[in-house]
């Protein structure tokens, strides 16, 4: 056996040293991102500045929550980062294209394929059972289903003996699952849910929640969903607060009690329409009656 070296590695040893250390997980991708989102409504004196110059990136194979008062524009961000509504000005990146720039043909073509969209309203079709409303977006298009990525959906979202059932005929929460079920059904790369458990009882919402969470894990989706509500927001692996149009907070694996407090403090300055700017103390306390 020769003496253990102790000598300093060469650059080259250094390099294939390096090379052979196990893989380390690679940095997050980014899904879609906003870059000085600018988005008036009105003009002159009337003007509502809804964005007031968002930057914010949202990483794939992610859970975003996005909290805050209404009217802090919650909305407004996830409907110029969708293109359904236009940006003043400001970029919106989503796989290479900037989506403040694409025609409305352009628009609409990516949002059938490659954005998802989850409402509170449900928004199924009643005349059709839960497999064809799943199935829509694809009948939509011409295309065939990949069977095995359906039933592969159908069983983590826990409808497989449900889809031959019309929307009337399911509780308000396996609705939503079959609208969660549709709006993954093309394997898009993003997926938005506005308010997805605002109609449902705790019951149902922890369900959605839970499918919602899973999908996020199991399938790898990246999903950024508009609520009111600490505790979905709990769900999330990380949680954005709005407040007058700005991002005022950016919270990873976020819980209920840190969501309601922060949410608490943005709604008492909304209150007292000082925006994000905390009152001095002597005008708190008038108006606590202190003084
Ligand atoms: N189409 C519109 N025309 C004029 N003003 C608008 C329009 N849409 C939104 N706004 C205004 O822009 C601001 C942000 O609205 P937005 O709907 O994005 O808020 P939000 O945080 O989603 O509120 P909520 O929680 O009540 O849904 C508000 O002042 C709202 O009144």
């Amino acid at each position: 056996m020769g003496t253990p070296t102790t000598q300093m590695p060469t650059a080259a040893e250094s390099r294939q040293n390096h090379a052979a250390q196990p893989f380390t997980a690679a940095p997050p991708r980014t899904a879609i991102e906003a870059i000085d989102l600018v988005k008036d409504y009105g003009e002159g004196s009337s003007v509502v500045h809804a964005l007031r110059g968002v930057n914010v990136a949202f990483e794939q194979g992610r859970f975003t929550a996005i909290m805050g008062p209404s009217g802090s524009g919650k909305s407004t961000l996830m409907h110029t980062m969708s293109g359904l509504d236009g940006a003043t000005s400001g970029r919106v990146m989503f796989e290479g294209h900037d989506l403040t720039k694409l025609g409305d043909k352009q628009l609409t073509l990516l949002r059938r394929t490659r954005i998802g969209f989850v409402f509170q309203s449900f928004n199924l079709l009643p005349m059709f059972t839960a497999e064809q409303n799943i199935l829509m977006p694809l009948t939509l298009a011409g295309a065939k289903p990949d069977r095995q990525w359906f039933d592969l959906l159908v069983r983590t979202l826990g409808i497989q003996d449900r889809l031959g059932h019309r929307p009337n005929e399911l509780s308000g929460g396996q609705q939503q699952r079959v609208a969660i079920a549709r709006a993954l059904i093309t394997k898009p790369a993003l997926v938005f849910a506005d308010e997805p458990t605002g109609a449902l009882d705790s019951v149902s919402s922890a369900e959605v929640l839970s499918f919602l969470k899973s999908s996020v894990k199991e399938l790898g989706q990246t999903i950024i969903m508009v609520t009111h509500d600490p505790v979905a927001a709990s769900y999330a692996d990380r949680a954005i607060v709005f407040a007058d149009g700005n991002i005022v907070a950016d919270v990873d694996d976020p819980t209920a009690a840190r969501m309601s407090e922060l949410l608490m403090r943005e709604r008492e300055q909304a209150t007292r329409g000082m925006g994000a700017v905390p009152l001095p103390e002597h005008k708190a306390q008038r108006l606590r009656g202190q003084a």
